[in-house]
């Protein structure tokens, strides 16, 4: 059973901006479990994996995988050689796609990351995704089968929003990891993200980890803003 977290979402255009900000983090008593995503790791590539691994941080890598199951597994066997503790696909892929990543990302000795899929973006709303993907479902509906889809191709869980964290728990079980961005503090700007609540709310909803990008990242004070996620979704430990 892993233990609920925060996750900071690091997207950053360098490691050097990276690392101007992990060493604000320095006197943490807790090494923040950090997401490495497109922008960070397309800049500097797999050292800045290997790098932040050293420092001692979790990372889940977000590279959200989607292309035929032939290339995501081998794409995927290059990527078990980085000691990350998670990385993704799009469940849009297929349930083929994703039994793919599967088999790529588990090592000759049987061990893996944990892999999780992308169920609809926590951007997208549901008027887009009809009017434009042609999806003609409640996205609520799409997302537990998604989750379901996942789930059958032997995945540890989903990335929803935390909204959604109760409805994939219910169908697919408590164990099913619910990873969810989408977070913003009451008081915050939602940006570009649609389908949103506060840490204290994904708490209660369910989710097991909260991804938190720029509510911390371009916060004045990032460590201030770290602890009142961690005070809200984890509470005192
Ligand atoms: O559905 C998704 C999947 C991934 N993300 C990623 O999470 C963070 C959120 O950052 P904020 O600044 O807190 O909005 C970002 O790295 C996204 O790539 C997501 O938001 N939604």
């Amino acid at each position: 059973m892993l233990t609920r977290d925060v996750i900071i979402a690091c997207d950053f255009a360098s490691a050097e901006a990276t690392f101007a900000f992990l060493d604000k983090f320095e006197q943490e008593p807790r090494k923040p479990f950090l997401k490495i995503g497109m922008e960070l790791y397309y800049a500097e590539g797999p050292s800045i994996v290997r790098e932040i691994k050293r420092r001692g941080h979790r990372i889940f890598l977000d590279l959200k995988l989607h292309d035929i199951p032939n290339t995501v597994r081998k794409a995927m066997a290059v990527l078990s050689k980085l000691d990350v503790d998670m990385c993704n696909v799009h469940a849009a892929g297929t349930i083929d796609m994703m039994r793919a990543a599967v088999e790529g990302l588990t090592r000759p000795d049987g061990t893996r990351p944990l892999l999780i899929a992308v169920t609809q973006l926590t951007s997208t709303s549901e008027e887009r995704m009809r009017g434009e993907l042609l999806i003609d479902a409640p996205i609520d509906e799409v997302i537990v089968r998604y989750a379901r889809n996942a789930r059958e191709a032997g995945l540890d869980g989903v990335v929803c929003s935390p909204l959604e964290a109760g409805m994939v728990k219910q169908a697919c079980g408590a164990e099913f990891l619910t990873v969810t961005p989408g977070v913003r503090f009451a008081d915050g700007d939602m940006g570009d993200q649609v389908r949103v609540t506060t840490p204290a709310r994904a708490r209660e909803i369910g989710s097991d980890f909260i991804v938190v990008g720029r509510p911390v990242t371009a916060a004045s004070d990032p460590v201030a803003a770290y602890r009142r996620c961690v005070a809200e979704f984890v509470g005192a430990e």
